[in-house]
């Protein structure tokens, strides 16, 4: 059977998704696209055979030739589009994050335990990167001990002029927010913020950042976020632990020697360093759920604790104070969410 996808919003990610879902995945098809901006999702629409362009999000939901949604507008329109594909019964992809605060991501929560059944994902895209999976199973088969610290960094080369200072924890850090809860297994329970000297390519953002994450466990993680590092997209992270270290290895397939120097290119940004994740991502999500099955990736759940998180990180940074996560009790339905199945 093939999945027949309405796809909301179709900016940079989602135009990207697009196009894996018509050339590179298998079982899936997009039929109807919808963006506020008419004139690109036209031309994408033009782009895709036999595929609907509607005027709203609403009418894309309520399309029958739509099995399922991928929403990838801006993060402050993701909670209507989520809230309308529960309500009209239909698994929902939506890119991170899952909502712009803890409360609306509550409201998410609500709907779907009141419909009995998962029907969201949320797309952090980390889980599926075949060097954290790596990771991740170095650190869960004990051979460096038990974790006690991970050193992050999330680099970009530059960010739109829209970034707000807040970004840095909300849009960007949201990633290691979610990464580090499913690689530890637990939840975060505080978060501080560290501000050293703002670099010069910062403009008016406080540029970089280091965030401080406390596990439920005991660990602790830190996250430097640096957004206009200027030399490209660099990922970074290395689980300390009490018998050894794991780090993300070098992705590059080719090191080149050449006058003297020894270089590996440096992805030029999210695209091109999580090609690959996203594809296995979205894989995943169709084969899930083609076949009526429940999505298995990060859960609404998932998605609400990041943004806890995130809430108490930009608290962090507007007060410099150490910030408490509090969690709501887990509803039954998220059950062991923080796992991926494998
Ligand atoms: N997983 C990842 O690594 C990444 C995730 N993202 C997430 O994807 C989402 C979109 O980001 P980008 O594609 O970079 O932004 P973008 O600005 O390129 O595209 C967003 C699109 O949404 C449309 N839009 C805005 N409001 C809308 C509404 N009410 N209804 C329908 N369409 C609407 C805009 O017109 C625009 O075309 C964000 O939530 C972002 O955080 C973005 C980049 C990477
Ligand atoms: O999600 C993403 C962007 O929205 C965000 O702005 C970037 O900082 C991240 O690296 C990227 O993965």
């Amino acid at each position: 059977m093939t999945l027949r996808v309405g796809v909301i919003g179709t900016g940079m990610i989602g135009r990207d998704h697009i196009r894996r879902m018509t050339t590179v995945l298998a079982g899936v098809a997009v039929t109807a696209v919808t963006d506020v901006d008419v004139a690109t999702a036209k031309k994408v629409a033009e782009g895709l055979p036999g595929a609907v362009l509607h005027a709203t999000g609403e009418d894309l939901i309520a399309d029958p030739a739509v099995d399922a949604v991928v929403v990838c507008s801006w993060g402050p329109t993701h909670e209507q589009y989520v809230l309308g594909s529960i309500a009209a019964g239909k698994p929902v992809f939506c890119e991170k994050p899952l909502a712009t605060t803890q409360d609306a991501c509550r409201r998410i929560v609500e709907a779907e335990v009141a419909a009995g059944r998962r029907l969201v994902q949320v797309g952090y895209m980390r889980r599926y990167d075949a060097a954290y999976r790596a990771l991740k199973e170095v650190v869960d088969s004990g051979q460096i001990g038990n974790p006690l610290m991970m050193h992050c960094a999330h680099r970009n080369a530059d960010v739109p002029s829209f970034y707000e200072k807040e970004s840095a924890i909300t849009d960007t850090a949201v990633h290691e927010i979610d990464m580090v809860r499913w690689m530890f297994g637990e939840e975060i329970t505080a978060a501080r913020v560290l501000i050293p000297r703002k670099s010069r390519n910062g403009g008016p953002l406080q540029d970089p950042l280091l965030l401080i994450l406390e596990m439920a466990g005991g660990a602790l993680v830190d996250v430097e976020i640096s957004v206009n590092i200027r030399y490209g997209y660099d990922i970074r992270g290395e689980v300390v632990g009490e018998d050894g270290t794991a780090a993300l290895g070098d992705l590059s397939p080719v090191l080149v020697r050449s006058a003297g120097q020894a270089a590996t290119p440096v992805p030029v940004d999210w695209r091109e360093r999580f090609l690959r994740a996203y594809d296995v991502e979205i894989q995943e999500w169709v084969d899930s759920i083609a076949g009526g099955g429940v999505p298995l990736g990060p859960s609404a759940w998932d998605g609400y604790a990041a943004a806890a998180v995130s809430d108490s990180g930009v608290e962090a940074l507007r007060t410099g104070t150490r910030v408490p996560v509090t969690l709501a009790p887990r509803p039954a339905l998220y059950d062991a969410a923080v796992e991926v199945p494998r």
